[in-house]
This record gives C-alpha cells, structure tokens and sequence, in this order.
C-alpha cells in the first residue's frame, strides 16, 4: 500500500455504529481519568456512622494489639446504610472503603485469621458492594481510588486539577509513609494516565473521520509518550516505600480470601454467622481501569492463564476476571471501548505506512517497558523480601507473609521464591507477570 493511501481498512459494521465512549457517561474524568473529578469524602456525613470512622481512624494502634481490633468491631451496633448513604454516590463509596478496611484488619489482625466476619460489617459491606458493582472486600477502588484527599488545604491552587505534590491518604492499616505512598504512587499513575484516556478516544475519533493517517500517527506518538510517563510514576514507589516495610507490614493486610487454606481460611470468609462463605481476591493493580484500557486501546490479547493459582487444574483469564473487581461504570467502559476500537485493524490495514507503524510500534514498546519495570518492582517488594523471610519473620509485630499453599500437593520439588510466590490477587505472580509482558511483546508492531 502506497504510503499517502487513504483507503479505509475494513472494520465490522459493529464497530462503525457504535458510538464512540463519553467518558463522562461513566463516571470518568477527562482531567483525572478514573479518579473521577470530585475528591473521595473523607468520612461519612452522618454521625450515626461516627464509630466505624473512629475505628478506621484508629486502625495503625488498634493493630499493635489485633485482638483489640476485633473487640472494637464486634461491639459495634449491626447498622443498615441509611439514606444519606444511598442517595449520594460520594457517601456510598466512603462506606465500602471503610468496611473493606475494617474487614481486612478483622479477618488478618493476628496470626491466626477470622474466617467468620461479623453481621455488623457483613451486611452494610455485602450492600455497598453490590450497589457499587464491586466486591465485598478491600478493592484497588476502596484502598486507591477513593481513599485519597489533598493533604493541605492552604497550598491548594484555583485551578481544578489535582495537585500531585499535595495529596495524602485518607486511611492507612499501618500509619506508616510507606503505605501512604503505596496507595499515593497509584494515584499519581491514575491521574498522569488520564491523558492515555483523551489520546485514545482522539485516535479513534480521527480513524471514523476518515481522517489523513497523520492524525492518528500523531495521536499514537501522544499516547507513547503518556504510556512513558506511566513507568516514570511507577518507578517513584522506590522513593517512600522501602521494601522490607511493604512485604512484612503492611502486605499481609491487603491479601484477600481466595486460595487461603494453609492460612485457615479452606473456604474462604463467612459474610455473618449466619451468611455464607465466599472466596475473592484481594487488592490488585491488576483491578486499575487504565492499564487494561491501554490493552484495549493497543490490541493487546491476554489468554486464559494457568498462573492464576486457585485454580490449578482451570486455565482462567485473570485479567478478565478483575475486570469483576472494578467499579460497574468502569468495567462498562471498558466492554464499549473494546466494542469500538479499531486500532490495531487500523494499523494492519496500513501496513506500508512506516511513520504510523513506528508510532504503533513505540506504544507496544512503551507498555512492554512498563511491565518490565513492575516486574522489577515485584522482584524488590515481594520475591527478595520473601527469601529474607526467616530472619525477619522472628521480629515482634511481624504478621504472615502471604505464602503459597506448599501443601496443596505440587510434588515437583523445591521451587525458587520467584515461581512460587503468590500476589494479593491469587496469581502465581511471577508468571502471571511474565506471560501480561510476552503477550504485550507479541503485539509486535500491528503486523498480522
Ligand atoms: C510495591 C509495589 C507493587 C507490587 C509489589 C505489585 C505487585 C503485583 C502483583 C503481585 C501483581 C499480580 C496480580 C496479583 O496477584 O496481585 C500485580 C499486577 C499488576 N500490577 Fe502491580 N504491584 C505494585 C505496584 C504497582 C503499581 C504502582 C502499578 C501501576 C502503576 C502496578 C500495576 C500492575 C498491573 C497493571 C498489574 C496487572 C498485570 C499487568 O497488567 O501487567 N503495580 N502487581
Ligand atoms: N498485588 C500486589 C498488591 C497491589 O498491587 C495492591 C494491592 C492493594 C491496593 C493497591 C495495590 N497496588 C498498588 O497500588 C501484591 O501482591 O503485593
């Protein structure tokens, strides 16, 4: 093909009709991507809740003593979410970040986790959870998305865009910078990736117009350079997060219930005495919209995976999968955007014109680099500190590593820390991670 060719590539009709997404439609910020553009509340409104405000407040001291935190919750009055709660979206997400937070320090305060969660945070949790379209649970959405607010209100500018010098977490397991900034880093990448969101829709927009190929050259040599600046804020968890303090501390708090037998919890946690088992997940960043946007937008395909460990025997597509974990506006996002997008075609169709295959070619590049730096990330923060684990594991206050179950008959002898070791999200991490970057690299440049 001639390289000044305007010749449409073929796209199903499906992709032709559909309209393109509104981010705005799905509760989705042109200036702060999946932020969303109001801040998170910092607390509920009503002061019937004041108690679970306190109690979350006082997480980092009520965990020095787990069996404290237990007491605190199991005295606290079984509450429904009132109106106030119900009728404002801000409110609703404020409780589910509560409850997600006090389900967690109850169920992993000591040693020995709870497996039954008590009514009085079970059914406000279960209701929550399900008008959000999430799970019952600590979620990316409760610990990142909404658990955020500017840390000093005088520094704040008039402008309406976020100050990423000046925010701080609302709540914390630990009390501790380190955590703070764990949840900050992922912050800052949904904001700095919001621009990914506008390049994206640009592009698409240009394809439909009919637009000559320059545009869309233009709009991937944007996104490029966004996706760039997505591993620079990525690499910023190295500058307030020190490993050792993440791997013992602060991440046992963050495991979820799914593949948890060694640790006692065979069928996962009882949502009240009298409720049911259920198994999920726990916080990923595999749950963040965005990256998975980036996946769409470029065409990248994961396939079902092995490496999920819950299920040895089951190929299942985790990324899928998590796609259940984000907030229902976002996981809805995502399925119109899939719908519509006609990038790679695009870029297929125009095979012999070389500026636009670069560009395509440098967005590929740029995601693979990302998935290359957060498995170096993961090496530093999980895989080292778990070889450490002996030595460390006898200093006081120090909980369970998340450890894979080495009973559940994998008789294929010792394995290294990097295959063996699982994430919060149930994945046998390392491949998992590994198989995300391959299938990025066999992307390649829009070729077939
Ligand atoms: C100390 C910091 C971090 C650690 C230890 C870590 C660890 C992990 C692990 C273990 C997984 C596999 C899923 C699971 O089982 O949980 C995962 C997935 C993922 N993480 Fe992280 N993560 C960290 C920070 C981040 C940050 C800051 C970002 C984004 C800026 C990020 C982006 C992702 C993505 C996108 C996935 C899904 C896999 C993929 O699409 O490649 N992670 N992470
Ligand atoms: N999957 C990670 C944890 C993780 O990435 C995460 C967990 C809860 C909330 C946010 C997370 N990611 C970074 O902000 C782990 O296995 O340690």
């Amino acid at each position: 093909m001639d390289k000044t060719s305007t010749t449409e590539p073929q796209m199903s009709q499906k992709t032709k009709m559909t309209p393109l997404p509104v981010l705005e439609e799905y509760c989705i910020s042109p200036h702060h991507g999946f932020l969303d553009g109001r801040l998170p509340l910092t607390r509920l409104t009503s002061e019937k809740y004041t108690r679970w405000e306190e109690i979350v407040a006082q997480l980092p001291s009520l965990l020095q003593d787990g069996s404290r935190v237990r007491t605190a919750i199991d005295e606290l009055e079984v509450l429904a979410l009132d109106d106030t709660i119900l009728g404002d979206v801000r409110e609703l997400r404020r409780a589910y970040s509560v409850l997600g937070f006090m389900a967690h320090a109850y169920v992993w305060a000591t040693g020995t986790p709870r497996d039954v969660l008590p009514e009085c945070v079970a059914g406000p949790l279960l209701h929550a959870a399900d008008i959000l379209g999430v799970p019952p649970l600590a979620t990316y959405s409760s610990l990142v998305l909404w658990n955020f607010k500017i840390a000093d209100e005088y520094r704040q500018t008039e402008s309406r865009c976020l100050d990423l010098e000046n925010i701080t977490t609302i709540n914390t397991f630990t009390g501790t910078v380190d955590e703070s900034w764990f949840y900050l880093v992922s912050v800052r990448f949904e904001k700095i990736g919001s621009s990914c969101l506008n390049h994206g829709l640009q592009i698409l927009r240009a394809i439909r117009d009919g637009d000559d190929n320059k545009a869309v050259t233009d709009g991937l040599e944007k996104l490029a350079a966004a996706i760039k600046r997505l591993s620079r804020a990525l690499m910023e968890m190295e500058t307030k997060c020190e490993p050792s303090v993440f791997y013992f501390k602060i991440r046992p708090f963050l495991a979820g219930w799914t593949n948890m037998s060694h640790l006692g919890l065979p069928q996962g946690v009882k949502y009240g005495a009298e409720g049911q088992y259920k198994i999920f997940s726990g916080g990923s960043n595999a749950q963040s919209s965005l990256i998975q946007t980036l996946d769409i937008l470029l065409g990248v395909k994961h396939s079902a995976n092995a490496a999920h460990s819950s299920k040895a025997n089951q190929k299942v597509n985790y990324l899928d999968e998590m796609k259940k974990y984000m907030p229902r506006q976002h996981r809805e996002f995502l399925y119109h955007l899939a719908s519509v997008c006609n990038i790679r075609e695009y870029v297929s169709a125009n095979a012999s014109n070389e500026p636009l295959q670069r560009a395509y070619g440098h967005c590929v590049d740029m995601l693979q680099k990302f998935r290359d730096n957060h498995i170096q990330i993961v090496t530093k923060y999980i895989i080292l500190p778990s070889n450490s684990k002996q030595e460390d594991s006898n200093k006081k206050g120090v909980l369970s590593p998340i450890e894979p179950n080495t009973k559940a008959g994998d008789s294929s002898g010792p394995k290294t820390a990097s295959c063996k070791t699982i994430g919060t999200g149930g994945t046998k991490l390392m491949p998992f991670l590994k198989q995300c970057r391959d299938e990025t690299i066999a992307t390649g440049g829009g070729k077939n």
